[in-house]
């Protein structure tokens, strides 16, 4: 039944909106989970603001910006943050998307007001599910997407950059799962994420170590992709630059690769081949194919 609705979420994202609306989060109200309340609570702590422009090339910038504090997560800001992952999951021209801090710094993580004011279990664990169910929705938009860390990404900031599909740094910046130094593990699925991107023994090291990592050593453990050039104020241009040559084709196509991709992650590997199958006969004999067989492209 779960993979059923899968398979519907992966080719008729519209019509099957409410079940997708089951699969896309991890929690619901099955798991005791109610997103009203939680969203309720978080309304108490404003500041900042999460802002998103959709350019007509299909290209997306997401913005974390709370710059007086280090472009730290309020309450608002986690309510906006899932406001824009809806947008972007109706936005069917997207191929690509930017995430980035105001002001050439990246985000210092949960607003620490915010945390000090949430301090019971119980309370935590709700914005945990609240935050996993946004980060999990937005790995899993049908587009590219990159982290541009400039400046600190620290505590649930490393944790957002894993949800997306690549991270790039700028020289002089730093990645840190400070979880370790508050007491805490990772909570918002950047641990669970961590490993699929860099392996257990990687993982462990990173997180027992909250080790701080610069762009070489991002690079070298497999958690970065590429170093961007040291001219800060250039920094969106060139990862937006860098994003192009994974994104250059109909949006149709780049769409559905990633569908491919998240099945292939996600589901059992019957359920995944079956989903490619769904998927690549979506295209076959589609404009973007039959474009391609008119030209006869060559491939040397
Ligand atoms: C652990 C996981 C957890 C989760 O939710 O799962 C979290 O993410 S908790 C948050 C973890 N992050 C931190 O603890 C960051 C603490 N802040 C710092 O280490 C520094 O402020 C730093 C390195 C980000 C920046 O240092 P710098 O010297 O460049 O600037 P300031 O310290 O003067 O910071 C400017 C201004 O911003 C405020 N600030 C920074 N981070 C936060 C934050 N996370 N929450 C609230 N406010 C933050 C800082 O207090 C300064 O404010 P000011 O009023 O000017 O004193």
């Amino acid at each position: 039944m779960a993979t059923c609705i899968w398979r519907r979420l992966l080719l008729q994202p519209v019509k099957c909106r409410l079940a997708c609306q089951r699969v896309k989060s991890i929690y619901n109200g099955t798991h005791g989970f109610d997103e009203n309340e939680i969203k309720e609570k978080l309304r108490h702590f404003p500041g900042g603001s999460i802002d998103l422009s959709k350019g007509n090339d299909g290209i997306g910038v997401l913005t974390l910006n709370n710059p007086v504090h280090k472009n730290a997560f309020t309450g608002t800001m986690m309510i906006e943050l899932q406001d824009r992952v809806k947008e972007l999951e109706d936005w069917t021209e997207g191929r690509g998307l930017v995430v980035r801090g105001a002001k050439n710094t990246f985000c210092s993580g949960s607003d620490l007001n915010t945390v000090k004011a949430m301090c019971s279990s119980e309370e935590g664990m709700k914005m945990c599910m609240f935050m996993q169910n946004t980060l999990t929705r937005l790995k899993r938009l049908p587009l590219i997407s990159v982290a541009l860390v400039q400046g600190k990404a620290l505590g649930g900031a490393a944790e957002l950059t894993t949800a997306c599909d690549f991270r790039l740094m700028t020289p002089g910046s730093e990645i840190c799962f400070v979880q370790k130094h508050m007491g805490l593990v990772p909570g918002w699925g950047g641990g669970a994420r961590l490993v699929q991107i860099v392996g257990g023994q990687q993982s462990l090291k990173l997180l027992s170590g909250a080790l701080r990592m610069d762009p070489v050593k991002a690079l070298n453990a497999g958690l970065i992709d590429d170093i961007l050039p040291p001219d800060e104020d250039r920094a969106l241009e060139e990862a937006q630059h860098w994003l192009s040559q994974y994104t250059k084709a109909p949006a149709e196509v780049i769409r559905s690769l990633k569908k491919v991709v998240i099945a292939g992650r996600e589901l059992p590997l019957e359920e995944a081949l079956k989903s490619e199958k769904d998927i690549f006969g979506t295209l076959w004999g589609g404009p973007a194919n039959l474009q391609a067989l008119a030209r006869g492209a060559k491939h040397k």
